[in-house]
């Protein structure tokens, strides 16, 4: 698993905010969006892009495109939905699919509740948009969802992660490749598996609900 964590100040100071508790939702919501267009700088690194020959006004020269077939964005509900138009502002031709996920608040165990995915992922390049990376059972549920559609090039941008749920989410790959972009690592979970110091119920406070 490739790990990048940005490493920005601009990235920094708007997490700091994003942290704040009285931070309202109109502006948490913003700043999810800001993020995700900071932190799709370096997820879309590896995006795939075919030579194209076209005029300047001054000569011929050649350049590129996104190839196809076209990315696949896929943000995890609820809160992943906050990122999505701080992606597609960055990839306007990508596809966009859907997954539903819960945490059981006393399990901490994810049930997928909503689906909207292409059958067949085979050689589709994947972004998986989720601010959260707690435990990492969400997010290695929804990489797991994708490989057995096939897909072979995966990877997922989260604002926020605890090391434990980064480590899970190795352990659980056993190999195979995906790369993880985050805005910051933070310091560990608490007994009720939210990140610490994290920003709290990401969803929450995006939809305000609390
Ligand atoms: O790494 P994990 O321990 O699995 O936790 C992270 C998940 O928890 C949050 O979603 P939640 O289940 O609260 O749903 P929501 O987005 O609808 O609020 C978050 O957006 C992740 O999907
Ligand atoms: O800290 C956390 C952990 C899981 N989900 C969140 O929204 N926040
Ligand atoms: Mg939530």
């Amino acid at each position: 698993m490739r790990v990048h964590v940005a490493d920005h100040p601009l990235i920094t100071h708007k997490l700091t905010v994003l942290r704040d508790v009285n931070t309202p939702s109109p502006i948490f919501r913003a700043l999810v969006e800001e993020l995700m267009t900071l932190l799709a700088y370096e997820g879309t690194r590896g995006v795939r892009v075919e030579p194209v020959d076209i005029v300047t006004p001054v000569s011929p020269t050649k350049g590129v495109r996104i190839a196809d077939p076209k990315p696949l964005i896929v943000p995890i509900l609820r809160a992943g939905l906050g990122m999505l138009e701080g992606m597609v502002k960055l990839l306007p031709s990508a596809e966009v699919g859907f997954l539903g996920m819960a945490r059981d608040e006393e399990t901490l165990e994810p049930t997928t509740y909503a689906e909207r995915l292409p059958d067949d992922l085979s050689d589709r390049q994947c972004f998986v948009l989720d601010p959260m990376l707690a435990t990492g059972g969400s997010l290695t549920a929804a990489i797991e969802f994708l490989l057995k559609r096939g897909a072979t090039d995966v990877t997922a941008i989260c604002i926020l992660a605890a090391p434990e749920g980064l480590a899970a989410v190795e352990k659980a790959l056993h190999g195979r490749e995906v790369t993880v972009v985050l805005g910051a690592v933070d310091e560990r979970l608490d007994e009720h598996g939210f990140i610490v110091p994290g920003l709290g119920d990401a969803g929450d406070r995006l939809y305000g609900t609390v």
